[in-house]
């Protein structure tokens, strides 16, 4: 017997199951990415300093200070089912959420003509096409990014000069069938996605966002998503080798420096219940 809960399986010394994280090791600012070898990147090529990475399955964490404020960056590979994991084992290690704030920073394609590769996508809300979030709550339930989310990312956008856009992201269950790409020998069922989304204005195409937005909701933390865009699907174009690693550097800069302008609206709301330009800022 391991006394260990079905429910709820973290260890005696509270580390979480799947992120072998425990209170204290993480950052209450953090930056979630899809591939692993990004958050190396991450820690690597951003961070000030930071200790070593703590690492459990796919599930990759480092923890350090990103111009002198304390954040983290996990990588969490890919899916929705990924992310439920990682959102709700994270936000185990607080105990309150108001104080989390989650900021993914991924890769994406583009459903409009006017988003060029490698520009950036700042999500204002997802239409969740994952299963992931139905767990969680009913259909129509809407996957909202928190307006000072929005407000730091773009703001972090147009000091760094990254090309941006904000719209509304769908997040698909998968890279292929679910986002009407057609393979040989694996016909998509959906292959009008695409086309129906671009109509309804959508902007990009992604596998996280969605869930996390949906968590963060429910549980009360800020969360948001910026994208850099990998693929244009109105003209099936893919980004060269030589361009994404630019691309991705725009990405991770503008979602860390979110964070840090994030933190400088929180601390001018003080107990208001959302930052606007009356506040100032400090
Ligand atoms: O680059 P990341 O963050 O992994 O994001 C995107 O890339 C993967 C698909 O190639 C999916 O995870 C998708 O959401
Ligand atoms: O087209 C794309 C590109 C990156 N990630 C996705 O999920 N879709």
């Amino acid at each position: 017997m391991s006394g260990r809960s079905a429910n709820d399986p973290q260890g005696a010394d509270e580390r979480q199951y799947h992120i072998g994280l425990r209170p204290g090791d993480v950052a209450p600012a953090i930056l979630l990415v899809g591939d692993p070898k990004r958050a190396k990147r991450v820690a690597e090529g951003f961070f000030d300093d930071y200790g070593d990475p703590i690492t459990e399955r796919e599930f990759v964490t480092y923890t350090g200070t990103y111009r002198g404020m304390p954040m983290s960056v996990m990588g969490t590979g890919m899916s929705a089912a990924n992310t439920e994991i990682a959102v709700i084992e994270l936000c185990q290690l607080f105990e309150d959420a108001s104080s989390v704030a989650i900021i993914r920073a991924g890769s994406c394609g583009a459903l409009q003509a006017n988003i060029g590769l490698g520009d950036l996508v700042i999500t204002q809300a997802a239409h969740r096409l994952e299963e992931t979030s139905l767990a969680f709550v009913t259909p129509g339930y809407p996957a909202v990014a928190h307006p000072e989310v929005v407000l730091a990312l773009a703001w972090a956008c147009e000091d760094t000069g990254a090309a941006h856009h904000l719209g509304i992201t769908a997040t698909a269950a998968g890279f292929y069938g679910a986002q009407g790409r057609n393979i040989p020998g694996f016909p998509s069922r959906v292959p009008a996605i695409e086309a129906e989304l671009q109509r309804m204005g959508i902007s990009n195409l992604e596998m996280e966002a969605s869930t996390l937005l949906t968590l963060s909701t429910l549980r009360g933390f800020r969360a948001g998503a910026v994208c850099a865009v990998y693929a244009n699907r109105v003209d099936n174009t893919f980004i060269a080798d030589a361009d994404k690693s630019a691309a991705e550097k725009r990405c991770i800069q503008a979602g860390l420096e979110g964070l840090l302008k994030l933190s400088s609206l929180a601390h001018a709301r003080g107990d208001r219940p959302c930052w606007h330009p009356g506040l100032g800022l400090v």
